[in-house]
């Protein structure tokens, strides 16, 4: 994924305008797992909002697995690309069960009927890729899914997400909603996602410490501009104090 010269100005011509992307470059690697940090109105979200094209760029360039995404709507993105919300409830259809929700997910790739999870197999493939969430969802399969806590429907959005193996996974500060111990579960399930799958990832977080412990590597955003892009041992060698200081600096 590139992002080169991404620029975005709300209200402009206005009393109100405010550059809230400032020339933006960001070039993300095969495999990467970006966590992204920031005050609050730094523009993370935009960033995010941006790539997943549920917001137009004012000037910039876009591109994702060879395809140039810039003026693309989000239905033309969604080959390529999945998303995982703040809210438990934006990624699954809370009226439909378990089964139904996965097959809805499958759907994603080709065109199979609701009913399709009954079939021979079908229920024993979908309890395996639900047990290694640990949240005990492969024995309520047939459950409708608003009956789920916020921990289980988060990790069933995140397995859903990731069923198509998209080229990029957007995680937009997925765990905040939940209490301490359930996002610690909810970032231990990513990680195992994201690094068996391989998947490259971008997510925005508030937790400093979620942000120095997963993922290959760390972005700051503020004021609208990258202002700090570490991976590998420089990451590792960080600490939450350093972050600090460059929060306030
Ligand atoms: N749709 C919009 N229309 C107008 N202004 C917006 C819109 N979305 C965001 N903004 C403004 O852009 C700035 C950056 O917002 P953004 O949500 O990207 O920041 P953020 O870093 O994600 O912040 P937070 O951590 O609080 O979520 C803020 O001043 C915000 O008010």
């Amino acid at each position: 994924m590139t992002v080169k010269h991404l620029q975005k100005v709300f209200f402009p011509g206005t009393i109100n305008e405010r550059h809230v992307l400032k020339d933006v470059n960001l070039t993300i690697l095969p495999g990467d797992f970006v966590a992204v940090i920031g005050n609050n109105g730094a523009g993370k979200s935009t960033l995010l909002n941006t790539i997943a094209g549920t917001l137009t760029t004012d000037a910039g360039e876009l591109e994702l697995a060879g395809h140039r995404m810039t003026k693309r709507p989000v239905a033309y993105r969604a080959r390529w690309l999945s998303r995982v919300f703040q809210d438990p409830k934006m990624g699954t259809a809370g009226e439909l069960s378990v089964a139904q929700n996965l097959t809805l997910a499958e759907r994603h790739t080709g065109s199979l009927s609701l009913k399709w999870y009954r079939q021979a197999g079908q229920t024993q493939r979908y309890r395996t890729l639900l047990a290694p969430l640990q949240m005990g969802l492969e024995d309520r399969l047939t459950t409708q899914v608003k009956y789920l806590s916020g921990g289980q429907r988060q990790a069933l959005s995140l397995l859903m997400a990731t069923l198509s193996h998209p080229d990029l996974l957007l995680l937009d500060e997925h765990t905040a909603a939940l209490d301490p111990q359930t996002s610690a579960q909810v970032m231990d399930l990513t990680e195992r996602i994201v690094t068996t799958q391989h998947l490259t990832t971008l997510m925005i977080t508030h937790k400093l410490s979620d942000a120095l412990r997963y993922g290959n590597r760390l972005v700051m955003v503020q004021d609208g501009q990258i202002k700090l892009d570490v991976r590998g041992q420089a990451k590792a060698q960080l600490r939450q104090a350093d972050l600090m200081d460059l929060f306030t600096a």
